[in-house]
């Protein structure tokens, strides 16, 4: 037996969570996005899929309600929900709150008795996350990833998420140029992270079941990020979202044309500024254009000082 299943072997049995929710009586809520997936071969499949080292990381699992998908992190390898803690002493630490509101540093805290254990362990960010608040979560993710910052500033390679989403949600989130789905936040999180759909996930797994599929998306930080360029300085990441979210509002005009718009008071500038950053033509859709250039677009326009609306 090894060292972990010894471990495992000891611990008192935690009740099945499907016995969980009939003994403490939970429903699910809609208003929390509760879809609960009480099959352990599924959350299983979730996490093998993942393909992540866990023995040496601190798991952030976002909304574990009843617990499933947090066992399979736990039979993963990983550090360790309320009943799980009782039986899985020092392993788990839950902290109750709003995801949203949360602050890196409550995690950190908890999860970490000094600052040196904080530089020992990779980070990952797991959930089966609220339909409801995932795409601002992701995003507030995105931004604490460019910046190194809180969950994603312990180590040199920035933290992994292996997140499920709306299906449709994920399809955005990991659409190449020149896809129907290719989007705002396609390019957001394409300029910070390599994304690829890891699992699609059934309705027909959820209790209650929803109206619409889910999948498993993986964020991999890039290990050099892409609005650099190896220049000494680079625009907020900011400006860079204000920048893509004011393009996909004009989705169907070229980039010349919005271009145009923005550069009010030089609007013969735009075809300059298209050409040098790699766009082919400025007829160009946004949704064609690939990550790199809307990247080089943010930098030139940012050089430039050009105002981009809100
Ligand atoms: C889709 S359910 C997933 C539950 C569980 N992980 C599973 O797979 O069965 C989403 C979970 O996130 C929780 N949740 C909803 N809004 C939240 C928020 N703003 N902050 C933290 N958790 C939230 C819900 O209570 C629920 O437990």
């Amino acid at each position: 037996m090894s060292p972990a299943s010894l471990v495992r072997a000891a611990l008192p049995r935690l009740p099945a969570v499907r016995d969980l929710v009939r003994i403490y009586g939970l429903n699910a809520k809609s208003e929390l996005s509760q879809n609960f997936i009480l099959d352990k071969n599924v959350t299983d499949k979730i996490l093998r899929s993942a393909k992540l080292p866990l023995e040496k990381a601190l798991v952030v699992e976002v909304g574990p309600g009843p617990g499933l998908l947090t066992r399979s992190i736990l039979d993963a390898g990983a550090e360790r929900l309320q009943l799980a803690d009782a039986c899985t002493p020092g392993r788990v630490h839950i902290i109750h709150g709003d995801v949203l509101k949360t602050e890196h540093e409550t995690v950190l805290a908890k999860a970490f008795a000094s600052q040196e254990e904080r530089g020992k362990l990779g980070v990952h960010l797991l959930g089966n996350l609220p339909f409801n608040i995932a795409s601002p979560l992701l995003v507030s993710w995105l931004h604490a990833a460019e910046a190194k910052r809180g969950l994603f500033g312990l180590r040199s390679s920035a933290a992994a998420m292996t997140l499920m989403f709306q299906k449709e949600v994920a399809e955005r989130i990991v659409a190449p140029p020149d896809t129907r789905e290719r989007s705002r936040l396609s390019v957001m999180a394409q300029t910070i992270c390599h994304t690829q759909i890891t699992y699609e996930v059934p309705p027909t797994v959820f209790v209650p079941m929803p109206k619409v599929a889910a999948s498993v998306v993986q964020l991999l930080p890039r290990t050099k990020p892409m609005l650099e360029h190896g220049k000494s300085w680079k625009p907020p990441y900011i400006y860079h979202e204000d920048l893509v979210r004011h393009v996909f509002t004009k989705r169907r005009k070229s980039m010349r044309h919005i271009l145009r718009h923005v550069i009010k008071d030089n609007p013969d500038r735009a075809d300059v500024l298209l050409q040098d950053a790699g766009v082919p033509s400025g007829n160009t859709r946004p949704a064609e254009l690939a990550t790199e250039a809307f990247c080089q677009l943010t930098e030139l326009c940012y050089a430039e000082g050009i105002k981009v609306p809100r």
